[in-house]
């Protein structure tokens, strides 16, 4: 028994297909009554992985909590470490940094090499992402001193490779980087290898060196295809595309970055995903496609906050693990009533839409009615309505209804503790462009602008005439940091404007101001008038630019 144990575990991670099958096999064969302490908790362990592998990560902490405790002391830290690997994949730092501290004091009784490799590898990829590369390296030092199989040692030395780079001189990373590329090539560890070849292309691209990662990108590419490997995939492509962009080579760089893009998987917040966001960025920068400009933008920043996010609940999580005891639980329980707290709050957040739901369903009913007996009345009122609300030229509000939308908008945010943003812009040396071209050019032109700012803007978001040729635009549930970047899109649309057409043609630019509740308060007057300071240190600093009032 314990040797079909042994073989199930050599194609844990070989054959994922046969080993789910044969350990559901044995697990349905088998009389436990037969089987010893150890050979019970092995089987534990393999079935808890089997659900590991298929992403039912409650079940098999489930299983390890209810496996026997085994006798063999190897066994029993392999049970803890998948349990801390579990934790860890459902995002539960706080409880894997305590299962980590408890591995750490057992680890000098693992003498193993495999073992050893199987417990620590996950501990060391997440002292890794919380920056503590000491940390990690004594694990490294530890695992090389075990073992001198080529494979672990390529493995350990690859996870060792981000900590020489941020901590130590390029040359130093340069050379280690060819040793373990060798080390894991010889022992044909393939996604070990092409996961350094990866970070180092990245390296590179910051160094500058363009050619080498192309040339990598040719060596490497279809040993990557051949993995099938959504994260490989995506990282290699977005590095060729962003050192072909780099190089100038745009068709070339598209036709890469939409394949990275492609293999992007939805949920993962890994830095290949960060990288291929970046580049279709930049290449909607150099394509002047505003459109993609704002969503890959978008994209970008949510996908930077997600990294940050993580990293910071890791570093809490870690803080919390290894501080006080004593405070340490007492600060556990405060996470748990912020969760509990989170909970409630979706809940109710739930409840309320239901209760919206229902709403609107009585509301429509009286609404119909209403449409039909005053369907003559209400056309009538409503031509009035559009031309008292909206401006004639541009068709956006008018100062006043603006105005009375902004403060509906700031009063929401305010009671829903929302953030909002303004911004206001102000088209530069207009006067000019009248005097020269002619007042219906100055029409001409205020209409392209007011058309291609609106591309950019969402449904809720309100947008208004307030001067000649000043707008504001009000930005609920947006901070400033995106309110910022939708300013700096709206003014390269207005600088990109072709005028080409025209016998004489001209530049159209503006310049913008940008406030946020959050650190000018939610009335709007306020909010503008700030807004309008800013707006003015763009004009004084030489125009067509976009400054923030913090
Ligand atoms: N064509 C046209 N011009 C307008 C309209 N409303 C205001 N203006 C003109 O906009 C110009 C505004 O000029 P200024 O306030 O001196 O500002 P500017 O020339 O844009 O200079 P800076 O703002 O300092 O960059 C004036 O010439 C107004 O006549 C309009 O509806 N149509």
């Amino acid at each position: 028994m314990s040797e079909r144990l042994n073989e199930l575990d050599e194609i844990r991670l070989k054959d994922r297909h046969g080993f789910s099958q044969q350990v559901s096999l044995l697990k349905n064969s088998v009389s436990t009554t037969t089987l010893t302490n150890d050979q019970l908790a092995h089987l534990s362990l393999l079935y808890a992985w089997d659900k590991v592998l298929s992403g039912d990560f409650n079940q098999a902490l489930s299983i390890l909590e209810e496996a026997a405790g085994p006798d063999n002391k190897q066994l029993l830290l392999r049970i803890q470490g998948l349990k801390v690997n579990i934790h860890i994949l459902s995002y539960r730092y706080t409880e894997a940094f305590i299962g980590i501290e408890q591995l750490l004091k057992a680890l000098p009784s693992l003498t193993n090499e495999l073992t050893y490799y199987q417990v620590i590898g996950q501990v060391i990829l997440l002292f890794n992402n919380i920056e503590r590369y000491d940390l990690a390296q004594q694990l490294i030092e530890q695992g090389l001193k075990i073992s001198q199989a080529s494979d672990i040692r390529c493995r350990l030395q690859a996870l060792g490779l981000q900590g020489i780079y941020k901590t130590s001189d390029f040359q130093h990373y340069d050379a280690s980087f060819t040793d373990v590329n060798s080390l894991c090539e010889q022992a044909e560890e393939t996604i070990f290898n092409l996961l350094v070849i990866r970070n180092h292309m990245f390296y590179l691209l910051e160094q500058q060196q363009y050619p080498p990662v192309l040339r990598l990108y040719t060596d490497y590419i279809s040993q990557v295809l051949n993995t099938n490997y959504p994260i490989l995939n995506a990282g290699f492509q977005a590095a060729a595309a962003e050192a072909l962009l780099k190089q100038g080579d745009l068709v070339a760089a598209d036709k890469l970055a939409r394949a990275a893009e492609q293999s992007l998987p939805t949920d993962r917040h890994d830095p290949a995903v960060l990288a291929s966001y970046r580049v279709l960025y930049l290449l909607a920068q150099a394509e002047g496609n505003f459109n993609n400009l704002l969503f890959y933008g978008e994209k970008r920043r949510e996908t930077e906050l997600a990294i940050a996010k993580e990293k910071a609940s890791q570093q809490l999580a870690y803080q919390l693990a290894t501080g006080e005891s004593r405070l340490k639980e007492q600060r556990i329980q405060l996470l748990d009533k912020d969760n509990e707290l989170l909970t409630l709050e979706r809940n109710l957040y739930q409840q309320q839409a239901e209760n919206r739901y229902l709403f609107l369903i009585i509301i429509s009913g009286f609404t119909l009615l209403l449409a039909v007996l005053s369907y003559r009345g209400l056309t009538r009122s409503q031509r009035f309505r559009r031309l008292a609300e909206f401006d004639q030229l541009t068709g956006i509000s008018n100062r006043h209804h603006f105005y009375q939308q902004a403060n509906i908008a700031a009063k929401y945010c305010e009671q829903n503790q929302r953030p909002l943003s303004v911004v206001v812009f102000d088209l530069d040396y207009f006067k000019k462009i009248n005097d020269t071209y002619g007042h219906a050019m100055g029409d001409w032109a205020l209409q392209q602008v007011v058309a291609c700012c609106r591309n950019f803007m969402r449904n809720s978001d309100i947008f208004g005439r307030v001067g000649g040729e000043e707008f504001a635009i009000v930005l609920p549930d947006c901070t400033a940091d995106k309110a910022e970047m939708l300013a700096e899109i709206c003014r390269d649309a207005i600088a990109a404007i072709d005028t080409s057409h025209f016998s004489s043609p001209f530049t159209l630019t503006a310049s913008f101001g940008v406030s946020e509740a959050a650190h000018d308060g939610y009335d709007i007057s306020a909010l503008l008038d700030s807004a309008d300071k800013a707006l003015y240190k763009a004009k004084d600093n030489g125009r067509n630019q976009v400054w923030c009032s913090n």
